[in-house]
């Protein structure tokens, strides 16, 4: 799109990632106007600019108008407002300002569906809207994030140079933003992005239960276990297990561990905040993908949201209750040592899983998406970030005859599950035995014994044995196990 060049930028939500981006604009360059309904982000951003001598370059409005006025004539925002009402508010409030070849990228976790149902709205004025994913937190937000934007052609050739020059790079230098394809499916690969966070979260979680509750081992030496694991192996590099050692040595201002503190209650699912897990579920059951860590682990979340519920439901147990035991094994570093290929063996499933499923959809939808870039968006900047795993998953991906709609189906995923299969056995048997809780790591264990299985049922209609292999289709065969008898036939 010659001619095209971004200076100016309007940013509508300055939240914790909407504060951090206006930041980031600014230090690259851009002039940014920002506008947010509270008063209270606005005075913050705006100290925290002054603070760093950037309030010549980022600028707070009053409100749409005059932040409308203070761009170029093509008109380029970003929002980073919560999904759904608030950032249909944004582009109402916009429309009687908006012209053909003005941009809006939305930066926030939308669904999909509203951004495409924007889209539609928008594109006959001329108006480009792409739904761009962004991840990493307000850190990667204030550093570089990892952006995931979807539309129409024409729409992502004019804003990749802007999303390059702020995107997060990767340990190459190379961005961590790439045009994903059409419609919604920048939010829909961002969606899973975090639908696979969430299978990784609760593995970590469950694993670190199992170091400290399960082996007795300190929060000290947990951390340290965390590090080597991140230093090198199959978890080498990997975004969540890093910051798990940043956890466990945190201390407040009294010298107490920060993490021993904390609640295990998790409200942002059931309150409807975050909607990316949820819609990341709801997809898999549709799209019939059998993505059991990323589900068990979003029910664990749903189930810890509600802690005076679990406390009524204990008490109604009456003396049977279930106590969690420390772990009984022979050797604690063999142990230690089956907990981290069983971790490896849980992450690189919920990448399968997501994979399978993004492939689903593109399929449905024919998005035609490319899987190697979407693993360069994974690269960096981004809370799923594991680069043993994306090399693993890229090399997979460059060989010509990998199978694209089975991730499992491919022997470089499939070897490293098969020979980490045993140590996830382990420490699965160990933890039931003990009634410490490994849903994530449980569900993972039986989703590839059943997704390599050969002793399916096939209900209603089935296929026997020896009949020729096919794909998802139905069987030939029916017997009749228990006749259909009505009243008259008694
Ligand atoms: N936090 C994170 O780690 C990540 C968040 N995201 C996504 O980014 C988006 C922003 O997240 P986050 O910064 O955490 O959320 P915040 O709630 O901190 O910020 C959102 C801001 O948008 C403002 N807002 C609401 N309606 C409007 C409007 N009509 N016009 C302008 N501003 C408006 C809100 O104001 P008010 O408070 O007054 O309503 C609030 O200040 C969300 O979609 C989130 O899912 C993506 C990646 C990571
Ligand atoms: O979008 C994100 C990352 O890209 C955030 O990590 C996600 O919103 C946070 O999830 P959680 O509900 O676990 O706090």
């Amino acid at each position: 799109m010659g001619g095209f060049e971004v200076t100016k930028v309007g940013v509508l939500g300055i939240g914790s990632m909407g504060g951090a981006m206006s930041m980031l604009m600014g230090e690259a360059g851009y002039e940014v106007y920002y506008f947010d309904p509270s008063d209270e982000n606005m005075d913050q951003l705006e100290k925290a600019c002054r603070d760093i001598h950037l309030d010549n370059k980022v600028h707070r409005t009053s409100g749409y108008d005059d932040l409308c006025s203070k761009l170029s004539e093509t008109k380029v925002f970003v929002f980073s407002t919560p999904h759904g009402g608030p950032a249909d508010k944004c582009v109402e409030s916009l429309k009687p300002h908006l012209i053909a070849g003005d941009v809006i990228i939305d930066c926030g976790n939308e669904h999909w569906e509203n951004t495409e149902r924007r889209q539609r709205d928008l594109g006959p004025k001329g108006v480009h809207y792409v739904g761009c994913g962004v991840s990493g937190g307000y850190q990667s937000a204030r550093a570089g994030p990892s952006m995931a934007p979807g539309g129409s052609v024409e729409s992502l050739e004019k804003v990749m140079p802007f999303l390059r020059s702020i995107a997060a790079k990767d340990s190459q230098g190379r961005p961590c933003t790439i045009p994903v394809g059409p419609g919604g499916s920048g939010h829909y690969v961002k969606m899973v992005h975090n639908g696979i966070e969430q299978g990784m979260m609760s593995v970590i979680a469950e694993v670190w239960l199992l170091l400290t509750q399960g082996l007795g081992i300190s929060d000290e030496e947990v951390s340290n276990i965390f590090k080597s694991w991140n230093d090198h192996g199959p978890l080498r590099e990997c975004f969540l297990i890093a910051i798990g050692v940043d956890i466990e040595r945190a201390k407040d201002e009294d010298g107490q561990r920060v993490v021993s503190q904390i609640r295990d209650k998790v409200v942002q699912d059931v309150d409807e905040e975050e909607g990316t897990g949820i819609w990341t579920c709801e997809e898999a059951v549709a799209r019939h993908v059998p993505a059991a860590s990323i589900l068990s682990a979003h029910l664990f979340r749903c189930a810890s949201s509600d802690l005076a519920r679990r406390m009524k439901n204990r008490k109604s147990a009456g003396s049977q209750k279930v106590k969690p035991q420390k772990l009984s094994v022979s050797s604690q570093e063999e142990f230690v040592e089956a907990l981290h290929s069983a971790t490896y063996f849980c992450l690189l499933a919920c990448f399968a899983q997501g994979l399978d499923l993004i492939r689903q959809k593109d399929k449905d939808k024919d998005w035609k998406l490319d899987y190697r870039n979407i693993l360069q968006l994974w690269r960096g900047g981004c809370i799923i970030k594991a680069e043993h795993i994306t090399d693993l998953l890229d090399k997979m991906y460059a060989r010509e005859d990998h199978d694209l709609d089975d991730i499992l189906g491919n022997e470089e995923v499939g070897n490293e599950l098969s020979g980490n299969y045993q140590a996830t056995k382990k420490v699965v048997l160990k933890a039931v035995e003990a009634d410490l809780f490994v849903p994530s790591i449980s569900q993972t264990l039986e989703y590839y014994k059943y997704e390599t299985s050969l002793d399916y049922f096939g209900a209603h209609m089935f296929e026997k044995k020896n009949d020729p292999m096919r794909g998802v289709e139905k069987g030939d065969h029916h017997y009749e196990w228990k006749p259909a008898k009505g009243k008259s036939d008694e």
